[in-house]
């Protein structure tokens, strides 16, 4: 599989602020890729230097084998980027928009493709709508429209799905894993720990400009999330000493982490065992926000 992004020892500064500090990163072709981290990350600032918006101080990105500096237009057309900012040109509807998009990529005659786009992402009944009458949701979904007016194989999404509603998240996300099972490369950064979990397949957590994980989301999941399973017993009843040992107390709930699922089964079986009633039970599975609490908390991060 061909390496869509290549970013090698990638470095900018602000002022004082180091933005990105270092990083190195790969994503293979056809890899659905989550870049995850908490404000000032360094994320954006990655990005747009993919984009070739940001010059970095140092070290190289390439995409699909070009170099965004130095063969920047080779690259560019390689790329769709949807950014965070909703800017647009007001004077336009989003027809004219698609069409604008797609002559500064020198293609002509795209209507078929634009209708394609706007249909997948209900926008067909706004293409003759001017950009600033639309609201804010129908916007973002203008941005992504515009990111693939030229079809590119490696589609970058800055939290696409920021501020908007359940429904056009769903339309969004079906799109997006379309064009991922057609073969595009999906990177995504998104504050949404649960939409990274569903589609990444592979994740690096950003902290400071660094790389601190770089993992696929099962392993993530694996190393850093348990089961937890909470426990009320019926009054008087106590909990067999051996449960006690490894479980906190919580009010009137004995509360287990667990690596593994069928943990349960074995601690449940004991507690029956030893004649206790359990009047309530719940179980939580390992989730991306504990992995993502867990490493952004800690100093020394492993890789
Ligand atoms: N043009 C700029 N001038 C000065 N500082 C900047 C600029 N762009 C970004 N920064 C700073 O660089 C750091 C990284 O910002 P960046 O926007 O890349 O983070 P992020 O991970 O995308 O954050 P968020 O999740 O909030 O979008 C921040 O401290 C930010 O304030």
């Amino acid at each position: 599989m061909a390496t869509a992004i290549l970013v090698r020892g990638l470095t900018k500064r602000y002022g004082v602020v180091q933005a990105v500090d270092g990083v190195d990163l790969e994503v293979a072709e056809g890899e659905f890729f989550g870049l995850l981290g908490p404000n000032g990350a360094g994320k954006t600032t990655l990005i747009s230097a993919l984009a070739g918006l940001v010059r970095p101080d140092a070290g190289r990105i390439e995409v699909l084998g070009k170099d965004v500096q130095n063969q920047y237009r080779e690259a560019r057309r390689l790329l769709g980027v949807v950014p965070q900012e909703l800017v647009f040109d007001p004077f336009f509807t989003v027809r004219e928009t698609l069409r604008i998009q797609s002559g500064y990529f020198g293609i002509r005659h795209n209507d078929d493709w634009i209708d394609e786009i706007l249909s997948s992402l209900d926008l067909t009944g706004k293409a003759d709508t001017s950009t600033r009458a639309l609201s804010g949701g129908m916007k973002r979904r203008v941005l992504v429209a515009q990111a693939l007016v030229h079809r590119p194989p490696v589609i970058v999404l800055d939290e696409p799905t920021a501020g908007v509603d359940v429904e056009l998240r769903q339309t969004l996300w079906r799109f997006i894993q379309r064009l991922n099972r057609e073969g595009h490369t999906i990177v995504l950064t998104t504050h949404y720990l649960e939409e990274a979990e569903s589609y990444c397949g592979r994740i690096a957590m950003l902290k400071a400009g660094r790389v601190v994980a770089l993992d696929t989301t099962s392993n993530l999941l694996r190393r850093f999330s348990q089961h937890s399973l909470r426990l009320r017993l019926a009054e008087g009843d106590a909990l067999p000493a051996e449960i006690a040992a490894i479980a906190g107390q919580r009010g009137n709930q004995w509360v287990l982490s667990l690596d593994r699922f069928e943990q349960v089964e074995a601690v449940l079986a004991t507690v029956r065992a030893a004649g206790c009633t359990i009047e309530d039970m719940e179980l939580g599975k390992p989730d991306l926000e504990e992995v993502f609490v867990k490493l952004m908390g800690r100093e020394e991060l492993p890789l």
